[in-house]
């Protein structure tokens, strides 16, 4: 097959639009009738490109309603070099190292295509196009006579230049198919990256989404690496949608569901998905991860990852990555507002005036200033708002489980007991962990100062809420904001209960410590750029389940991915595998953790594929993937 000559339409192919519609833009600028020429012209594009109408007239007919000019072309022209197609952007290697087997073929302009076939690597006499004709002002007045205007316009231009090898022709048109079928191609892909043209897929022989699906099935330089459109990635809890936007634009399809999904849903969804997108409320249990038969990464687009079973996934070669610091400033802006507000009773004051009650008093609320703020857990949140307390004019004292510099005046207390006894305000910010759960119960909270304050934006386990209940209830404790629940609804439209409901002086607020917008769209970028850079080149930084490896881009070589149990001998026997297929290694990188081990091999580009399957069977192997 690697003889063979790959044509490619231009518009909606190699470039993201349609010639015709882009100078109808461009021409129309200034005229009264633009909206309903461009309906025209577009109608006519989509006739033409369906098979509905004959080309060579729907061209004629749109180049009579537009004034088109040399300048115009030209801008266009100029425009077209940046308008390239991002899966074709993705393998510009395939283009330069097969320049001299590829042909353009377009019922376009030569002068747009020019600058696009000369950064493609594709020689002139390989572009098959229309010639414009201009009068002496140099406005368009036509095109010149040619083959391509005739029906079967692009097969018959093909055959005259009677190619060699197997000809394997691309494009989202009618036109294209129709190459084929007058017998001057072998194979047909409907490339629909840009647009779906329905009849054009019905008659292909196959439909390609990207080039990369293109290389794939023609066995080309992508025929190691999975194609990025044929990777499914699911997003659950509404991912902001520059995640989406990010991924699709890298190539991979991507489905989003509004909420979260409960285990047996999730169970139902997974099958044949690469990738996994959650936020803070769906569980990734071992039986999910058992269903995910092609599972390769989780993103949690949050900060806590206490609902994956991290080790369930490394066990599975699974690598899992979150935004550790996207959504910290939200989170601590929230608890400074809250804890003022708690102070001065604005909740319930706020609640009285809205039932028609006018309740001006001083009693009971008190300044921030001067009081002692106690922070449990000093990580990204306790550090960040322990600096921020300081600044408003609070005493802060902190507990954490492992050595923390003390920020600013920030005291380190030794004992959990010591904090409680201290604080005015005990705001809680300890990560997931199980061991967490009931860190403040019933015998905590007798601890803490007479009317004393708890703030809890950590997770919903960390607090035993009947037993603060009843600490409200009693006045023991003199207010209450919690952020965080042990049964969170898990879409908006569900019904919350808890028996905090309704006491005195105590804010609810449906976990949105991190839902800023500022917060979401950080999470989204960070996130997916951590997902994009496992999946391009294997590399893990961040990754909080696998060995983190820090990789560059993979350049001339083939990558070899290897996740393995961390036993002896893995490397050894790994590289024995390579040697026997007679592998040349120009790289290696090989980091461990106490369960797993991750060698990333970069090869020589030529070897026998059936080296794979020995590398596979290597003793102790979680994950095996190759990138091209
Ligand atoms: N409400 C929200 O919307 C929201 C948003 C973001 C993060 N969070 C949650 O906030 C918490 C803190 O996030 P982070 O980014 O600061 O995490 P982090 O991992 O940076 O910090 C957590 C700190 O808690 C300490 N710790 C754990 N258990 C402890 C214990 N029993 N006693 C004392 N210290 C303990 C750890 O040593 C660590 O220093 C996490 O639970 C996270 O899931 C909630
Ligand atoms: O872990 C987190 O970052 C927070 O709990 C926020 O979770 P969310 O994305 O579900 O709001």
């Amino acid at each position: 097959m690697a003889d063979a000559t790959y044509v490619f339409d231009f518009d909606s192919t190699l470039v993201d639009f349609e010639t015709l519609e882009l100078l109808a833009e461009l021409a129309l600028e200034e005229s009264p009738d633009a909206p309903s020429t461009r309906v025209e012209i577009e109608r006519l594009t989509d006739l033409a490109m369906s098979g509905e109408f004959p080309f060579a007239e729907a061209l004629k007919r749109r180049l009579a309603l537009l004034p088109l000019t040399r300048s115009h072309i030209q801008a266009l022209a100029a425009e077209a070099v940046l308008r390239v197609t991002e899966s074709v952007i993705r393998n510009m290697g395939f283009f330069h190292e097969r320049g001299g087997q590829i042909v353009i073929v377009s019922g376009g302009f030569r002068e747009v295509i020019a600058g696009v076939a000369e950064n493609l690597g594709v020689p002139p006499d390989r572009v098959i196009a229309n010639d414009l004709i201009y009068d002496a002002g140099g406005r368009v007045t036509g095109v010149a006579d040619s083959p391509l205007l005739a029906p079967f316009g692009k097969a018959e231009a093909l055959k005259a230049l009677a190619l060699p090898g197997p000809v394997v022709m691309i494009g989202d048109g009618w036109t294209d198919a129709e190459v084929k079928q007058a017998g001057a191609a072998d194979r047909f892909y409907a490339f629909t990256e840009i647009v779906r043209r329905e009849r054009a897929v019905a008659a292909a022989d196959a439909e390609v989404r990207s080039i990369d699906e293109l290389l794939h099935l023609e066995g080309l330089s992508g025929r190691w690496s999975y194609p990025r459109s044929r990777m499914r990635m699911l997003l659950l809890e509404a991912v902001h949608p520059a995640a989406v936007e990010r991924l699709e634009a890298a190539g991979y399809q991507v489905e989003t569901v509004k909420g979260a999904l409960g285990e047996d849903a999730l169970i139902d969804r997974i099958r044949g998905v690469h990738v996994l997108g959650v936020r803070s409320k769906t569980q990734v249990s071992a039986r999910v991860l058992d269903a995910a038969d092609k599972l390769m990464a989780v993103a949690a687009f949050c900060i806590g990852t206490n609902q994956i079973d991290l080790d369930a996934a490394a066990g599975r070669g699974v690598a899992v990555f979150n935004a550790p610091y996207s959504n910290t400033r939200s989170v601590v802006e929230l608890a400074v507002g809250l804890t003022i507000a708690l102070l001065r009773d604005v909740a319930d004051k706020s609640t009285a005036m809205h039932r028609g009650e006018w309740n001006k008093s001083a009693t009971g609320s008190r300044e921030l200033r001067g009081k002692t703020l106690g922070i449990v857990g000093y990580g990204a949140i306790g550090s960040q708002l322990s600096v921020l307390a300081e600044a408003l004019g609070m005493r802060v004292i902190f507990h954490d489980l492992t050595e923390r510099l003390a920020l600013g005046n920030a005291k380190r207390m030794h004992s959990l007991e010591a904090l409680l006894a201290e604080s005015d305000a005990v705001s809680l910010h300890v990560d997931g962990r199980t061991e967490n759960t009931a860190l403040i119960g019933a015998a905590e909270l007798s601890r803490m100062k007479p009317g004393a304050l708890l703030l809890n934006l950590s997770r919903g386990h960390v607090v035993d809420v009947g037993a603060l209940a009843q600490a409200l209830g009693s006045g023991r404790i003199g207010g209450a904001a919690i952020d965080v629940f042990p049964d969170e609804p898990a879409t908006n439209a569900d019904p919350f209960d808890s028996p905090l409901r309704g006491l005195k002086n105590v804010i609810l607020t449906p976990h949105i410590g991190g839902s800023t917008e500022e917060a979401q769209e950080a999470i989204a970028e960070f996130a997916a750029e951590r997902l994009l850079a496992y999946l391009n080149r294997g590399d893990t930084t961040f990754c909080v389940n696998l060995p983190n490896v820090q990789l560059a881009e993979v350049s001339g070589a083939h990558r070899i991915l290897h996740i393995h149990r961390n036993q002896p001998g893995v490397l050894a026997e790994l590289n024995r595998a390579l040697a026997a297929a007679g592998l040349n290694i120009l790289g290696q990188h090989l980091k461990t953790d106490e369960r797993t081990g991750y060698v990333i091999t970069d090869v020589d580009r030529d070897y026998d594929p059936a080296a794979l399957k020995a590398l596979k069977s290597v003793a102790g192997t979680l994950r095996f993937r190759m990138l091209q």
